[in-house]
């Protein structure tokens, strides 16, 4: 794994073939099994995508023990946002919100962006951690109505949703938005809406002694991000967009299906979380008493800033995938990045397959509605 970066330059679809065909037999702490899902999460989008053609079957020795880490995990066989990010990274202190002290463990280029891009995600979900319990604590004074405990617990919720906006921005110090849309992000695509890259059957799980199935699976996204998530529900904010254009009525919204894409227990608290109480339910109510007037400031304040961490994040999009795609790569090999985000010539699509612009900003003006109480009372 150490010389991923080299192998998928040239290399990388022999030397996994010389492999020995492992089973998950010596597995034995959770940390072990997640060790080998980010491998196997890494290898099998290098065999994909390193080289000049994407390759759509996978070899045995990567979907046997995929297939068993992934069940064991209770996350699909494909790098997803937890093996990229949330279980690729070691830390020299403390403090995992400290870019400083963050290093990647593997990465497809062994570029600085690379790391960057990965560590700012792994910074920002650290940062926001403690936020988790405090919330889960409001949520269950909603039933008391003890005002206290959810303003000061709002107030906690927009500077933490500030400090994440402000380690996302960070993302230019040391990304490079050319690196990033030519060399990094053709190796985070997945086999999903991938007809146009050269997958239309998406990739072939062969698991020997002819058995084996063709899947289709969304690619690696920090929208899987369950921290993101979990700011949604705790402000009732919800999206419904399916995030591409064909979405029909019954389909499910692009938020509900990147559930499928974290970790099982990740995926089932959040379903926890929207079942206990509602803040915006509360702070709906009217504005009659002064700590009811404290509430809705609270939660507006804590939800514009959401919407302002969506603003910012449109923003990283233009320059990480808008603007790089209308200049030419300098490199002259066959662009596997360009024909797995572009559906057609004049059409970005996501990692998850999504019409980018339109779907994040839809995105955020979900978020702004929600925060916008007043006018809904008065209008109502
Ligand atoms: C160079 C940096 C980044 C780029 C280019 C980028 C790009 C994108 C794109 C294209 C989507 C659309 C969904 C898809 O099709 O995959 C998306 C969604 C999303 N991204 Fe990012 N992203 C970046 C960094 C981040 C970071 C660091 C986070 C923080 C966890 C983040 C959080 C999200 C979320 C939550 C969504 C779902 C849409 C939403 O809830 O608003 N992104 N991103």
């Amino acid at each position: 794994m150490r010389h991923l970066p080299a192998l998928v330059e040239d290399g990388i679809r022999t030397a996994v073939k010389h492999l020995r065909i492992l089973s998950a037999d010596r597995l034995l702490s959770e940390a072990e099994w997640r060790r080998a899902y980010v491998i196997l999460g890494f290898m099998s989008n290098a065999y994909i995508w390193g080289g000049d053609a994407p390759e759509e079957v996978l070899p045995p020795q990567i979907t046997v023990p995929f297939l068993e880490v992934s069940k064991h995990l209770q996350i699909p066989p494909v790098l997803t946002y937890a093996a990229a990010n949330l279980w690729n990274f070691t830390c020299t202190g403390e403090d995992f919100s400290d870019l400083s002290q963050l290093d990647t463990i593997h990465t497809f280029t062994g570029t600085e962006s690379e790391s960057w891009f990965l560590l700012v995600s792994v910074a920002m979900e650290a940062k926001a951690g403690g936020i988790i319990p405090r919330m889960m604590g409001a949520l269950e004074a909603v039933k008391r109505r003890d005002y206290e405990v959810i303003v000061t617990a709002l107030e906690e919720l927009k500077t933490c949703i500030d400090g994440v906006s402000a380690l996302l921005e960070r993302m230019y110090e040391k990304c490079d938005p050319m690196t990033f849309y030519y060399d990094i992000r053709p190796f985070l695509a997945g086999s999903k809406n991938m007809e146009s890259a050269g997958l239309p059957r998406g990739v072939f799980y062969d698991e020997g002694d002819g058995k084996g199935e063709w899947r289709q699976l969304l690619g690696g996204s920090n929208g899987q991000s369950s921290l993101i998530q979990f700011f949604d529900i705790v402000l009732g904010v919800e999206h419904v967009t399916t995030g591409n254009k064909t979405g029909s009525k019954g389909e499910r919204s692009y938020h509900d299906v990147v559930r499928d894409y974290m970790p099982g227990p990740h995926s089932r608290f959040l379903t926890h979380v929207s079942r206990m109480g509602s803040i915006r339910e509360l702070a709906l109510l009217p504005a009659a008493t002064e700590e009811q007037l404290r509430l809705r400031h609270a939660f507006t304040c804590a939800t514009e800033a959401l919407s302002r961490f969506r603003d910012k994040h449109i923003q990283i999009v233009a320059r990480y995938i808008i603007l790089p795609s209308r200049q030419a790569n300098k490199g002259g090999r066959y662009n596997l990045a360009s024909s797995s985000s572009e559906k057609s010539q004049h059409e970005l699509t996501g990692t998850g397959g999504t019409t980018l612009v339109p779907f994040l900003k839809q995105s955020r003006d979900e978020t702004r509605a929600t925060g916008e109480i007043k006018d809904e009372v008065h209008d109502g």
